[in-house]
């Protein structure tokens, strides 16, 4: 596919939530809104669990099928109505037989249904004296890899703890990603050890660029998100950051970068793969 234009602006809408699923969603709408009317992005990004409190026990009542239930039905219309991608952060989605997954949406701008990741790592952790939390006590995990095409850029998608797995995103890399998006939501424990150290690390071995979408911290809410939503480029420097609150970051990126990172450091193409194999390219 021919690349219409290396510069892309992104918008990643760092979100409020509640406990009201109506209002969660409202909020996205009335964001994504004042996101294309001051910036014009191509592209906007959501956080994780944007429609739902982030906790086991919230996640059978709060999920919806995907496409026909009520959130994916207003993300598809924003994306019509505005001309715009939307990479629709996380629901929890009522599978086939009754199974729940931690899913992400991505929308075209005809309002049509481009991508459908379920989280394929689990977030199952226990750091004494930190946070204990087993999403596999209601949620399943997904098994597939998924990218999407826009204007001649291939994106992966993952979702928050599939960060950690760099397999993932070196498969991403073998089927010609230029930037992974991570809807996530990291916490007060691991955030400030891990949060920006992966983004970096990600984009560092597969030279490409990563994006993530926290929700906004709120310091009362049940799981408390650390924020701090960001762009790493190839280089794996922080091209943009957001704070704790809400807040929208736009940036445009330069997809031309990507090349001149991989042909000035080549290790892609100085891999040993006569003595271990990281080839292996993902059905996508
Ligand atoms: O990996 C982490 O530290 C946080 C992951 C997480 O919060 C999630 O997968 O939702």
């Amino acid at each position: 596919m021919s690349k219409a234009s290396n510069i892309m602006r992104l918008a990643l809408l760092q979100l409020k939530g509640s406990k009201d699923k109506t209002a969660n969603v409202a909020n996205a709408l009335g964001q994504i809104e004042a996101a294309v009317k001051q910036h014009k992005p191509r592209l906007i990004t959501l956080p994780e669990c944007f429609n739902c409190p982030y906790g086991t026990k919230y996640f059978r009542e709060y999920s919806e099928r995907i496409p026909d239930g009520y959130t994916s039905q207003q993300l598809s219309k924003a994306a019509a109505d505005h001309q715009v991608y939307i990479v629709g952060g996380t629901i929890p989605e009522l599978g086939e037989n009754d199974a729940i997954y931690n899913t992400c949406t991505v929308w075209a701008p005809n309002g049509e249904l481009i991508g459908k990741h379920r989280k394929m790592h689990l977030f199952d952790i226990d750091v004494k004296g930190g946070i204990r939390f087993k999403e596999s006590e209601t949620l399943s995990a997904g098994n597939e890899f998924t990218t999407i095409d826009v204007d001649g850029h291939r994106i992966g998608i993952g979702i928050c703890y599939d960060i950690r797995f760099e397999e993932m995103a070196r498969l991403y890399r073998n089927a010609g990603c230029e930037m992974i998006i991570y809807p996530a939501a990291f916490n007060m424990t691991t955030g400030p050890l891990h949060w920006e150290l992966l983004q970096r690390a990600r984009a560092n071995d597969n030279q490409l660029y990563v994006v993530t979408t926290s929700p906004a911290r709120d310091s009362n809410a049940e799981y408390v998100a650390y924020g701090h939503s960001m762009i790493v480029d190839p280089w794996a420097k922080v091209l943009k950051s957001a704070s704790e609150g809400e807040e929208i970051v736009v940036a445009d990126v330069d997809f031309s970068l990507v090349e001149q990172v991989r042909q000035q450091i080549p290790v892609f193409n100085q891999r040993r793969v006569d003595l271990y194999s990281t080839k292996q390219v993902p059905k996508v």
